[in-house]
């Protein structure tokens, strides 16, 4: 049996393999970040977001508008790993990261369905480029954080804030590190919180999506989300806290009733149009870490 490219590159260490070889690690790589993508969207009940099922608290975009951004952004994951494997730095990842959020913008004719997600996983995507012509250790959560915070850390934090963004707008408001902070520190929630909850969620529930449900449920719990902030103030922010860690404290996915109690969460948010975009990219981080550490 032949073996899989990914393979050859992450083993040998010193110079990389044959180019060809390489780039069909890449081309993997960033099909692994659009899966990952897929996943989060058919994932169901997330409170407040877009699903298959509903549009959760927006009236501006569907799963068909989220579909169109991930076929968009699929290449850009791409170029990003190769990027990282060329050994790029922060300011020309941010070029790429920008020309990628003009083309969602295209594609979802102006909505912003991914631009917390094209930060985290192009980040991501670019780390797991870097490791295969670096690393010998594969390419597992652990080593994919570490590089993104050891490497683009600083100058995440030194970069440009947008002027207008709702992100900024909370980080003046309440001193929120978001996006930004999540990335410099090597994505702590991904794996202290996200990675854990998907594996708990799996013994828990012996089913895929449930599972994912249960990793959704323990982020939202612990994150500060400034999506929330921004449409619900602290306040907002708080009760979807507390929402989730009521739902993981009787047992989360491995309750019978389970997806009963998910789905009542779901409508009191679209409710209170409480959406929490942060942390539905942070489960599809969660779920590319995951997928890239066991491999193809
Ligand atoms: C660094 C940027 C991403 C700057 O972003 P911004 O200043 O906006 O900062 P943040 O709010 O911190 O983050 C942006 C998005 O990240 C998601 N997010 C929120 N909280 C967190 C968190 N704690 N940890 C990680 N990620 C977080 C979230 O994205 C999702 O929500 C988006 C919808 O948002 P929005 O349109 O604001 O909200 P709506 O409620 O829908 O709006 P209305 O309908 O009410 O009007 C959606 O995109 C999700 O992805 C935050 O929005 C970045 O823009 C930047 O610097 N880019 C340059 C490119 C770059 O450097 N790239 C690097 C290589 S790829
Ligand atoms: N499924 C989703 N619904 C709404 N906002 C999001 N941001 C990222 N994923 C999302």
């Amino acid at each position: 049996m032949r073996a899989h490219p990914l393979r050859l590159t992450t083993v040998t260490p010193g110079p990389p393999g044959p180019a060809p070889v390489r780039e069909a690690a890449i081309a993997w790589i960033g099909e692994v970040a659009a899966q990952a993508l897929t996943d989060e969207l058919e994932t169901w009940p997330k409170p407040g977001l877009v699903s298959l099922v509903d549009a959760g608290s927006h009236d501006n975009m569907d799963a068909g508008t989220f579909r169109r951004s991930i076929t968009a952004l699929r290449p850009f994951y791409v170029e990003l790993a190769r990027a990282g494997a060329a050994g790029a730095g922060m300011d020309a990842l941010r070029r790429t990261g920008l020309r990628a959020e003009a083309a969602m913008l295209a594609a979802t004719g102006g909505v912003n369905t991914h631009r917390g997600a094209i930060f985290a996983l192009g980040l991501l995507c670019a780390a797991a480029g870097a490791a295969l012509v670096e690393c010998t250790a594969g390419l597992t959560a652990a080593r994919l954080t570490s590089m993104v915070r050891d490497r683009w850390g600083a100058a995440i934090l030194r970069g440009p804030i947008p002027l207008n963004s709702h992100g900024s707008a909370a980080l003046r408001r309440f001193g929120a590190g978001g996006a930004r902070a999540e990335a410099a520190n090597g994505f702590p929630h991904a794996v202290r919180v996200g990675l854990p909850a998907l594996h708990a969620g799996r013994s828990l529930s012996g089913n895929e999506e449930a599972a994912r449900v249960h990793a959704f449920f323990a982020l939202l719990a612990a994150m500060e989300d400034t999506n929330l902030l921004h449409r619900g103030g602290t306040e907002g922010l708080g009760d979807a806290r507390e929402a989730a860690r009521d739902f993981l404290l009787v047992g989360g996915v491995g309750l019978t009733n389970w997806l009963a109690h998910a789905v009542a969460v779901h409508h009191r948010f679209v409710a209170r149009r409480l959406s929490p975009g942060g942390s539905a990219d942070l489960l599809a981080a969660t779920i590319f870490l995951d997928r890239l550490g066991s491999g193809p």
